[in-house]
């Protein structure tokens, strides 16, 4: 794969994939995968369906463990500590590594309670009151739900959900935010405030965002990682990584002719 210069030179590495393949059973899904995540930038992951992008996801917060047939190969750290190293706990991991998923699924419980389980569950012991107003405000949220935090999380609309889900996933005051396909039960208008929303987060958080909406990674994302799939002898179909580069350079300049022809919607 080719490496762009300016893909994480100038900014800390949070998380660092080196020759990951990863298998779930016999089938090696992805395949040599390096690939470094910059602190405080939005990293997209785009391509065809298949090509392993969410699996890569699941990697770097553990999630693919609890898939029996699961299996990584090579070396995933995390601010220089092996992600998977035996003394790593995954619950641990996870809040600090949060996860946001495709369909909004806020707990049936109230929007206050959204944000306040959780933290209650990992020990918070500062004032809720203030965390629920200050994630919500993060998740620009606040506003449209204030006057209504006991009201249940299910009766929003699905925007907001989505907000909500942001909301309750950095009340855990993680370090990274995975997003899989955020947006993708969202209308237009949602899809814009979350990635409003994506750009105001980038300050305090490092990001991943999967997305099959090309126009979203070239508004959202300050690096791509472009992922094709290969059949191989045995028919099975392996993803890996074309290239990684600034966002402008994966859409207008891509080193890799697969990266153009894809950007440019010529397959895929
Ligand atoms: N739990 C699982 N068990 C077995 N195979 C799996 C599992 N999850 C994913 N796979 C396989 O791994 C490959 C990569 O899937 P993955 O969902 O990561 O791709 P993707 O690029 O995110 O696809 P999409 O864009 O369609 O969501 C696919 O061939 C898929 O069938």
């Amino acid at each position: 794969m080719v490496y762009g210069q300016q893909t994480a030179s100038q900014t800390e590495t949070v998380l660092k994939a080196e020759n990951v393949n990863v298998y779930y059973g016999n089938f090696l899904a992805l395949k040599g995968i390096y690939l470094d995540i910059p602190k405080n930038k939005v990293t997209a992951f785009i391509g065809p369906s298949g090509c392993g992008k969410s699996t890569l996801l699941r990697c770097y917060n553990r999630l693919n463990d609890l898939i029996p047939i699961f299996r990584l190969e090579g070396l995933i750290t995390y601010h220089n500590n092996d992600l998977y190293a035996k003394d790593i706990d995954p619950v641990q991991v996870r809040r600090r590594i949060g996860m946001v998923f495709q369909r909004p699924n806020p707990f049936p419980k109230s929007i206050y309670e959204n944000i306040a389980f959780g933290a209650r569950i990992n020990g918070y012991k500062g004032d809720m009151d203030e965390l629920v107003e200050r994630s919500l405000k993060q998740a620009a949220l606040w506003d449209e739900v204030k006057d209504k935090l006991k009201q249940s999380g299910l009766a929003l609309s699905g925007g907001q959900q989505q907000r909500l889900c942001i909301a309750r996933a950095i009340a855990l005051q993680p370090d990274v935010v995975l997003m899989d396909e955020p947006c993708s039960a969202l209308d237009p208008i949602s899809t814009l405030k979350v990635e409003e929303l994506i750009h105001q987060l980038k300050e305090n958080y490092t990001i991943v965002i999967v997305t099959h909406n090309m126009q979203q990674a070239s508004r959202v994302a300050d690096l791509t990682a472009f992922f094709n799939v290969t059949a191989t002898e045995k028919g099975n179909r392996q993803g890996y990584l074309v290239e990684c580069d600034r966002t402008e350079v994966i859409f207008q300049n891509p080193k890799q002719e697969a990266t153009m022809e894809y950007v440019s919607g010529r397959f895929g």
